[in-house]
């Protein structure tokens, strides 16, 4: 064997040996999954993400039909973080042209008046809607801070909302940022995710400077229509989705908000599925009707109790940390309330008050 061969086997094997190594390292260090989930005793174990990137809460978003003057009438008496005045499946084709007609009017004349954030979902880019949609609602002289686009699979659906034929939303002169929120709600949209977000990003920068890409809602009855699946009182069959969609978004700094409750009568069962989706991670949920509304943006409010917990154990990190002389990021495991503590559940305890904080001051 030439020196220059022996030389190659040897460095080979140490590859070799350095990614067992490596393998073994992590799987010996590594933690059983279940413990990255903290067991907060009493407390309901929500899990709050951080909130550095969101930039405004969304814990329920109220649909209203957008030709249903009444129920835009009531909107002035609830409480609630975000509306989705519709154009999409709350109105039937022919009452399109009115809710857009309606929807104007309201921007035009009394949205300022309301607290929350006033979003339009528009048609979806493949329903033939779309276009009008934008071109009425968005000749208004006060632009929603938000749009919804609904049923975006492809890459293609994305960039000609964004690039072809909203041109006319995102070409208009606003030094305001622009949000735009749009809906997986089929197979190829949850498949294509993480592409249809990147190809949405870089079609907001740097040209559409002062429009974002704000989060995702999962449409799960389209989900389940397309999927050619009943939904059950449960959801297990929406598990993976939903758990894809919130990874998904975390990855990008997005807010994921969670599927529609559609048994508005059954409050223990929102309750129920809104807790779920919050220990998910889910930062918020569709609603369908005003009962809806104190129900979810209750379960995506971190509890006194957590709260309380989470203070609690930042200032017996802060102490311990200030004892051992060691800083945020040497500090090892101490013990809390009978618990073993280390930096990530620190880094929770600190996500729960900024959330908390963040609520508190919107
Ligand atoms: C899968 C998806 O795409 S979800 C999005 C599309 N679907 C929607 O937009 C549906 C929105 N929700 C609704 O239209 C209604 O809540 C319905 C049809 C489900 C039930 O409506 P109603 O039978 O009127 O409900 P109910 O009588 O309990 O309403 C109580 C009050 O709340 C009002 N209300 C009901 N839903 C809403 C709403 N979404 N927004 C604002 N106000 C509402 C009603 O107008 C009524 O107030 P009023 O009597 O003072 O006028
Ligand atoms: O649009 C919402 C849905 O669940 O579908
Ligand atoms: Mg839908």
């Amino acid at each position: 064997m030439s020196v220059l061969k022996l030389r190659f086997a040897f460095l080979n094997h140490c590859v070799k040996l350095k990614s067992v190594s490596k393998t073994s390292t992590h799987f010996f260090t590594s933690r059983p999954l279940s413990s990255s989930c903290v067991n907060l005793g009493p407390l309901s174990p929500e899990v709050v993400p951080p909130p550095h990137k969101i930039q405004r809460p969304r814990r329920a978003l109220l649909y209203v039909p957008g030709h249903d003057e009444r129920k835009i009438n009531k909107l002035q008496t609830l409480d609630v973080d975000c509306v989705a005045l519709d154009c999409e499946d709350g109105v039937s084709l022919d009452k399109k042209e009115d809710a857009r007609n309606t929807i104007h009017k309201l921007y035009e004349e009394t949205a300022s008046t309301f607290h929350g954030e006033l979003c339009v979902r528009v048609n979806s880019p493949s329903s033939g809607f779309c276009e009008s949609d934008i071109e009425n609602i968005f000749s208004m002289s006060t632009l929603p801070p938000t749009v919804i686009v609904p049923k975006i699979n492809s890459i293609q659906d994305i960039t000609w909302m964004m690039n072809e034929k909203s041109r006319t939303i995102l070409g208009r002169p606003t030094k305001r940022l622009f949000n735009v929120i749009f809906m997986t709600e089929s197979s190829k949209g949850l498949i294509n995710l993480q592409k249809i977000i990147e190809a949405g990003i870089s079609a907001c920068s740097p040209r559409f400077s002062c429009c974002h890409i704000a989060g995702i809602i999962f449409g799960s009855d389209d989900f389940c229509a397309n999927l050619g699946i009943m939904r059950s009182k449960d959801a297990s069959e929406l598990i993976y989705a939903r758990q894809k969609i919130v990874a998904t978004c975390k990855a990008f700094g997005l807010q994921a908000i969670d599927m529609v409750y559609i048994d508005f009568k059954d409050n223990d069962g929102l309750e129920k599925q809104s807790l779920e989706g919050a220990r998910m991670g889910f930062t918020g949920k569709q609603v369908i009707h005003p009962n809806q509304i104190p129900i979810v943006q209750k379960s995506f409010t971190p509890s006194d109790e957590l709260l309380k917990w989470a203070e609690d154990l930042t200032e017996a990190f802060e102490n311990s940390t200030e004892k051992s002389k060691l800083n945020f990021h040497t500090q090892g495991a101490f013990t809390f309330r009978g618990q073993m503590i280390d930096l990530p559940t620190v880094l929770q305890a600190k996500n729960i008050k900024l959330f908390s904080d963040f609520i508190k001051k919107t």
